[in-house]
């Protein structure tokens, strides 16, 4: 950019919507530019970056985990600005930085960042906010949580993934309602993250006084999530992880496991534990060490949908060990360790 400011996106959607399968798509894809990626996930074990580091020499900054809203805001400043420095400094080489929010974040926060701080906003131009709805779920998630829709009120564009899953009419009902939401944002459908990179980058769609109709304290609230005057909008409470009580519902846990697991007995297991479980099952994934292969599984799914796919192999001298983050509504742990555990070879 002619002012030489860093280009920012912020990748938002609620957990499983696409937003790795898109972003590594774009990191592949061949455009010449350098992409720094900032993760922020939710979970005590980052899994995306397991993923997508896999096969990209892109530059991927793991932040700590937790809430953007209230600890993360701080981090992700300080993460911004050693990134500005190192790219100042020649350490390191970058064009823009796409930061990639947990499923449970509400954008906003991360937006205020660009603006609130004084060297930050003398760095980075944030360029948009980009958002990813599930064709399938996000009817329900619309319904009941809250950050997804502020994902939704936040975004310059909208890309639905998932449509190939979708019937029509509820296709056209979801981007009836996306529209109703925000009509200010192009929306279209995106299949496996398959997208342009003029898409999603340079579209200067970040357009501050829209942002102030959706919260009208963007710029003022600086104290946000630092404490407990912050305010919240038409009565609803921030839901984030970890921090506040209200959020007690939403946990997450990791499995691990150096022994492989059997993949039928896996199989046989995940089968039946979503089909009981699946709602509560907000997002699932990992990196498996499955008997019989030499290269890592990922896996992953989104209430009682799940699929896996042949990962790299396992490095020479590598560790093989089973990784898998669950997040969800009252998961029923001890049943899911103790069936996992069982799976093992
Ligand atoms: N059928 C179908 N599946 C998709 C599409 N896009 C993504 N998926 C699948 O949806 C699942 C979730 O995709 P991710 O890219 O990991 O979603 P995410 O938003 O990064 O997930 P979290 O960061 O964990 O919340 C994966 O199994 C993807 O393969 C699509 O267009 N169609």
């Amino acid at each position: 950019m002619s002012n030489g400011l860093i280009p920012a996106t912020i990748l938002t959607g609620f957990l499983g919507s696409g937003k790795t399968t898109l972003l590594k798509r774009v990191l592949t894809e061949a455009h010449g530019q350098k992409i720094a990626v900032i993760e922020n996930e939710f979970g005590e074990e980052n899994i995306d970056n397991d993923i997508l580091v896999a096969d990209t020499e892109e530059q991927i900054i793991q932040m700590s985990n937790g809430c953007v809203c209230c600890t993360i805001r701080e981090d992700l400043r300080s993460t911004l600005s050693d990134l500005a420095e190192r790219r100042r400094k020649g350490l390191i080489a970058f064009d823009r930085v796409v930061i990639e929010t947990t499923g449970l974040a509400d954008p906003g926060p991360v937006a205020q960042t660009f603006f609130m701080d004084d060297e930050i906003a003398e760095s980075y131009l944030l360029d948009s906010v980009v958002t990813l709805v599930d064709a399938v779920h996000a009817d329900e998630q619309l319904n009941t949580r809250q950050e997804a829709r502020r994902q939704v009120g936040f975004a310059d564009r909208l890309f639905i993934s998932k449509a190939d899953l979708a019937p029509t009419a509820a296709l056209d009902a979801l981007q009836y309602r996306l529209r109703q939401m925000n009509p200010r944002a192009p929306q279209r459908s995106v299949h496996f993250g398959e997208v342009a990179i003029a898409e999603i980058f340079d579209i200067k769609g970040f357009n501050l006084s829209a942002k102030l109709d959706i919260d009208p304290d963007f710029l003022a609230d600086q104290a946000h999530g630092h404490d407990h005057h912050h305010h919240h909008h038409d009565g609803e409470a921030c839901d984030h992880p970890s921090h506040h009580a209200h959020d007690d519902d939403v946990k997450s846990f990791v499995f691990r496991a150096k022994r492989p697991f059997s993949p039928a007995k896996l199989e046989d297991f995940l089968g039946s534990v979503v089909q009981v479980y699946g709602p509560k099952m907000l997002r699932y994934k990992g990196v498996l060490y499955m008997k019989g292969s030499d290269r890592k599984v990922v896996f992953q799914g989104v209430h009682q949908l799940m699929g896996s796919d042949l990962g790299p192999k396992w490095a020479p001298g590598e560790d093989k060990l089973s990784k898998l983050v669950f997040i969800g509504i009252d998961l029923p742990r001890d049943i899911l360790e103790q069936g996992l555990e069982q799976c093992l070879v």
